[in-house]
């Protein structure tokens, strides 16, 4: 048995460290410089899709790229035949700099954190206002999630048609999150796809949501294509409808930005986030941290912004808010 694999001579070679310090082997560089960039748009069994020029083409990664994990969203360099022909299977040899990365833990007890997306700029929670219940507190999750990842976070709240908008809205109005409301007639009408999509605009946005909230049915009407390939393979990314372990990248019609659909989110894992990232999303609290104890986690008798509120820097209610963020990354009953 050959224990490379069929594919040419070059998965052969393997980079290893170079203790000299001289350049690593040359031969491989030519064949690179050549490659073509490329955006991951979903990972099915192992396979990336990834969208090059307009191709959606069927790659693995190589093996160079070791553990490195590749993920939805990412950009790359492929090599080898990108014709996207059937069959065909051609090679990612790098993964570009990430400008975001949304990760989350399967639950906090689990310190392996998933890279859920890379380079996203926006991140869609999509909330029922009934059927099912909104539930706050994993609101609350994804938008430390959001904060923790450099994402802005856009509310989506659903089904105004079943129950009304405000006590939910009163709870996120101190955090300033921008927020659309849909029902099932402006679904009908377009309308609320219409709305969405101004939020959507030039940029890449995730949608996460529990499931049954309607996210599906949402992005089926921001993305018609998508609808068309439900139940069979996609006809963008050969993607079936089975394959629900990845999120999918879809572009808007028009090249107007993009969506990344993710699975239904039971829980939103926040064992990986660090205090320190979240109170950059709260810029009128940040100077108030300045004599903090070190490593403080802004929920901790020690903290300097109890004080620094009190003065009247900032508004308490900002603090609350903070506050309450934090404190659901311990983990509770029903999360
Ligand atoms: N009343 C009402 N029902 C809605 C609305 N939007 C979606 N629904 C319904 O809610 C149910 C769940 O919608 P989906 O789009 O399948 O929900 P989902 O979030 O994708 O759920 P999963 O597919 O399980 O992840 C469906 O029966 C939809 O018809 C709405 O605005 N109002
Ligand atoms: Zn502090």
């Amino acid at each position: 048995m050959r224990r490379y694999g069929k594919h040419t001579d070059e998965d052969d070679v393997r980079v290893r460290p170079n203790r000299k310090g001289n350049r690593p082997r040359t031969h491989l560089r030519p064949k690179h410089e050549d490659a073509s960039e490329g955006m991951v748009l979903t990972v099915d069994r192992g396979r990336l899709h990834v969208l090059i020029e307009g191709r959606t083409i069927i790659a693995m990664k190589a093996r160079e790229l070791g553990r490195k994990g590749v993920v939805v969203g990412d950009r790359v360099a492929v090599v080898g035949d990108l014709s996207g022909a059937k069959d065909t299977l051609a090679r990612v040899v790098r993964v570009e700099a990430r400008s975001s990365v949304l990760r989350r833990t399967a639950d906090d007890d689990d310190p392996f954190e998933r890279v859920v997306v890379a380079n996203a700029e926006q991140l869609a929670i999509v909330t029922a206002l009934a059927d099912p219940e909104p539930r706050p507190r994993l609101i609350d999750r994804c938008l430390v999630a959001a904060f923790d990842a450099g994402l802005e976070p856009l509310l989506v709240l659903t089904k105004s048609d079943l129950a009304p908008a405000d006590g939910l809205l009163e709870t996120y109005r101190t955090l300033g999150v921008p927020f659309v409301v849909t029902n099932r007639e402006e679904l009908a009408d377009g309308e609320a796809a219409d709305r969405v999509r101004e939020r959507l605009t030039d940029r890449i946005t995730v949608f996460v949501g529990h499931s049954g909230v309607g996210k599906t049915t949402l992005v089926n009407a921001l993305v018609p294509e998508r609808k068309r390939a439900t139940g069979r393979v996609n006809a963008v990314t050969g993607r079936g409808r089975h394959t629900t372990t990845s999120a999918l990248a879809l572009p808007l019609p028009d090249d107007k930005g993009w969506v990344i659909d993710t699975p239904g989110v039971r829980s939103f894992g926040l064992h990986h986030v660090d205090p320190t990232r979240v109170i950059h999303a709260f810029p009128d609290l940040e100077p108030g941290t300045d004599d903090c104890p070190r490593a403080c986690s802004h929920d901790e008798p020690d903290c300097a912004l109890d004080r620094w509120v009190a003065d009247g820097h900032a508004d308490p209610a900002r603090l609350y808010s903070l506050r309450r963020l934090l404190a659901t990354r311990e983990r509770r009953e029903g999360d």
